[in-house]
């Protein structure tokens, strides 16, 4: 029997999850796999580590699939697997770690408890991290479980960075900007020197783009500064939350509209950004395969969106060396890497079309003063060896 660890990633729409395999010097990719389209047309599919399909499962379109659902079909995908492989640790992502953690943590009463107490700063996501915790610290207590932090790579920003322009009786108790998708910003950060070694020694925007979305600005692989900042819903507009708007929007819905913490949560939360705007879809898919007007708009916000926050960050890093795409949209929405460097224009990105629509990894031209780049992220091999460091140092 092999021993493994179970990784275990929800994000807001989707539920990913990994078996690694303890090696002396490595960790190997067993298998992986993911339900996405929790929100409309749920698909469950695993692949071996040659990519080779090992499970797959369709729902019909507007099936309503809960992440507990996601779960069990989990579980049960599971079963066929018990006499090969030894369950030795479960890593999770976590996405908000809150002033407290700036590093993976080993999961036990008292940590879950403190971790609760953030579910109102990241509502589309920590329930959803927290109740597979609790779920399989029911079944098998003794399995040791860690914790891994989308906000713990951002703590290290300077204080500037991290700072809202609020008294410091709201902001000491806690109210900051803490940054998310750490753990995917940590690994591009740890290839990036052996893909461009000079440009990873200098200033990087990294945009991660996914169901959620946010770039951050790396100076020499740490971070400095990103567009996430309290929650997950601010930055750039997603799937289905409506990233930066102005504080007043919310004292209008409220005093005029009449609607109160929950109803507005919802607004900003669900039925907001490219959902919103298009009124079709949160799915990048099915947006750019739409030709309806409000589907091209909700696109066109998202792209001008990262646009002005690209020329905030290379403010904050005093110039830019290097831009990567990496998540869903910007791993496999050509066209999006496209027009995103064809506004980048201006800071001296210049783009290999070719190269763009092959995938890259390198998707400027040789003579681009900027390169861009193309780089899969993997949160959960991130996870894995957080999760094995974590425990042999504990
Ligand atoms: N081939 C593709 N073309 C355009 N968009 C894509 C493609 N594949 C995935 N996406 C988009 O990526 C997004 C999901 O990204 P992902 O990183 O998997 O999300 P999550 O935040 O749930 O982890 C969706 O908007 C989806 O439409
Ligand atoms: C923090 C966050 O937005 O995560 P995801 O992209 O998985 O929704
Ligand atoms: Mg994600």
């Amino acid at each position: 029997m092999q021993n493994v660890i179970l990784v275990l990633n929800a994000g807001s729409s989707s539920l990913k999850f990994s078996l690694f395999a303890e090696r002396p010097d490595e960790l190997a990719l067993q298998l992986r796999g993911q339900i996405e389209g929790l929100g409309g047309a749920p698909h469950f599919v695993a692949k071996d580590s040659a990519g080779t399909i090992l499970g797959e499962r369709r729902w019909a379109d507007g099936t309503r699939f809960s992440h507990d659902d996601a779960a069990h079909q989990l579980v049960e995908f599971l079963q066929d697997y018990r006499d090969r492989y030894r369950l030795t640790a479960v890593g999770h992502r976590v996405v908000h770690g809150g002033q407290e953690f700036s590093r993976p943590a080993r999961v036990d009463g008292e940590l879950l408890e403190k971790l609760e107490k953030l579910v109102p700063l990241a509502p589309l996501h920590q329930p959803y991290n927290l109740a597979p915790i609790r779920a399989v610290a029911a079944r098998a207590p003794q399995l040791p479980q860690v914790a891994c932090f989308d906000t713990a790579f951002h703590r290290q920003q300077p204080e500037l960075a991290q700072l809202f322009a609020l008294p410091p009786a709201i902001t000491g108790r806690g109210v900051r900007r803490y940054g998310f998708h750490g753990l995917s910003y940590e690994y591009i950060a740890g290839v990036l020197p052996r893909l461009a070694p000079e440009a990873a020694a200098g200033r990087v925007v990294v945009a991660h783009l996914g169901n959620g979305a946010s770039l951050c600005a790396l100076l020499a692989g740490r971070s400095l500064a990103s567009t996430m900042g309290f929650t997950a819903v601010d930055g750039l507009p997603m799937g289905t939350r409506c990233g930066a708007i102005d504080p007043g929007v919310i004292l209008y819905l409220m005093d005029e509209l009449k609607m109160d913490a929950r109803a507005i949560e919802r607004l900003l939360y669900k039925e907001s950004g490219l959902l919103g705007v298009s009124g079709i879809s949160s799915d990048m898919r099915e947006l750019l395969a739409s030709d309806a007007p409000s589907a091209a708009l909700a696109v066109d916000l998202f792209v001008y969106r990262i646009g002005r926050e690209l020329g905030s960050l290379a403010a904050a890093l005093g110039g830019l060396d290097a831009l990567v795409f990496t998540a869903g949209i910007g791993e496999h929405a050509a066209t999006i890497r496209e027009r995103v460097c064809r506004d980048a224009a201006w800071l001296g990105v210049e783009l290999d079309s070719a190269a763009n629509a092959a995938g890259g990894p390198r998707i400027s031209s040789a003579a681009s003063p900027v390169s861009a780049w193309v780089v899969p992220t993997d949160e959960e091999l991130m996870i894995a060896r957080h999760t094995r460091q974590t425990l042999s140092a504990s």
